[in-house]
C-alpha cells in the first residue's frame, strides 16, 4: 500500500487554480522533492497532504485512510521556522509532542521522561544536542530550521512535509539543513515531501521528483530521468545557472 495516493486532487481559490487534477502515488519511505516555479502549486499540495487545505475535489489518502483534517503522523517543516524566539532550542523541540497530544493532555504529559528524552534524541538527529539550552532566538537561520526539523521529528510522524524549507537560508546552511532533512527522513524510515525550487538541491538530495506547472503534475520520476530538458520545460531557463553551478555530485543527471 501506498503511503500518499494523490487522486484527482484539484483546488480552486475563486478563479485561480492552484491543483489542476493532481495524481500520483508515494511509497512507504521514499524521499520526493516537489519542483516547480513560485505559484505551481507546490505549498497548496503540501497543505493539502497535511489536511491544512480542503481541496475542491479529489482527495489524499494517508495510509489507506483519505485525509478530511489535520493528522498527528503527518509533520510539517515551514518555510518560516515557527519557533519560539524566547525559549530554548530544547523547550521548541519538546513542543513537537504537542502535536500528538491534546491540549489537556499535553498539560500533563509535557514534563513525560519520555518526550523529554524524543527531544534531545531528536536535537542530536539534527546536529544540536550541544545547543540544546540555547534560545532559539539567537540561532542562526540554519541552527533554527534544525530545531524546526527537531520538533517536527518529537511528533512521532510516518510522513513529513517541508514547505520550501530552505528558502530564506544561504547556499552552505541550505546544504546543512537538506543534510539533516534527509538523514533524519531515512533514519527515521519516514516517507517526506518536501517543495524546493532550488534544482541543484533538489538534484542533490531528491530521490523521486514531482514537477508541477500551473497546479498540473508535468514531471515524475526518478533522478535519472530528471534530465536537463525536464528541467528546462520546468523553469523556462530560470534557473539553469543555479543548475550548472550547483554541486554536481552525480552528472549523469545532467544528459
Ligand atoms: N489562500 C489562497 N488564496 C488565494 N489564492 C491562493 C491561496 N493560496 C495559494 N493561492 C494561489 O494558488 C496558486 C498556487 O500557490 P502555491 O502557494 O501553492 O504555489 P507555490 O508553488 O507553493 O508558490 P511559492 O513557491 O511562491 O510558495 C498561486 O496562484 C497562488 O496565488
Amino acid at each position: 500500500m501506498s503511503a500518499i495516493r494523490v487522486e484527482n486532487l484539484t483546488k480552486r481559490f475563486g478563479e485561480t487554480v492552484a491543483l489542476d487534477d493532481v495524481s500520483f502515488e508515494i511509497e512507504a519511505g521514499e524521499f520526493t522533492v516537489v519542483l516547480g516555479i513560485s505559484g505551481s502549486g507546490k505549498s497548496t499540495l503540501l497543505r493539502c497532504v497535511n489536511g491544512l487545505t480542503a481541496p475542491t475535489s479529489g482527495r489524499v489518502v494517508v495510509d489507506g485512510d483519505p485525509v478530511t483534517s489535520h493528522r498527528d503522523d503527518v509533520a510539517m517543516v515551514f518555510q518560516q521556522h515557527n519557533i519560539l524566539d524566547g525559549t530554548s532550542a530544547y523547550s521548541n523541540a519538546l513542543s513537537g509532542a504537542l502535536g500528538r497530544t491534546n491540549f489537556l493532555r499535553s498539560l500533563l504529559r509535557f514534563n513525560d521522561r519520555e518526550d523529554k528524552l524524543q527531544a534531545l534524541e531528536a536535537l542530536d538527529m539534527v546536529g544540536l544536542l550541544d545547543e540544546a539550552s540555547q534560545r532559539a532566538g539567537r540561532m542562526s537561520g540554519g541552527q533554527q530550521q534544525r530545531v524546526g526539523i527537531a520538533r517536527a521529528l518529537v511528533q512521532n510522524p510516518q510522513i513529513l512535509l517541508a514547505d520550501e524549507p530552505v528558502a530564506s537560508l544561504d547556499p552552505g546552511s541550505s546544504q546543512t539543513v537538506m543534510r539533516y532533512l534527509r538523514g533524519a527522513a531515512e533514519e527515521r524510515g519516514l516517507t517526506a515531501m518536501i517543495s524546493l525550487h532550488q534544482v541543484n538541491l533538489a538534484r542533490q538530495f531528491g530521490e523521486r521528483f514531482i514537477g508541477l506547472a500551473d497546479g498540473r503534475v508535468v514531471f515524475d520520476g526518478y533522478r535519472e530521468d530528471l534530465t536537463f530538458d525536464v528541467i528546462d520545460d520546468l523553469y523556462g531557463g530560470i534557473d539553469m545557472e543555479g543548475f550548472l553551478s550547483g554541486n554536481e555530485t552525480d552528472a549523469t543527471v545532467v544528459q
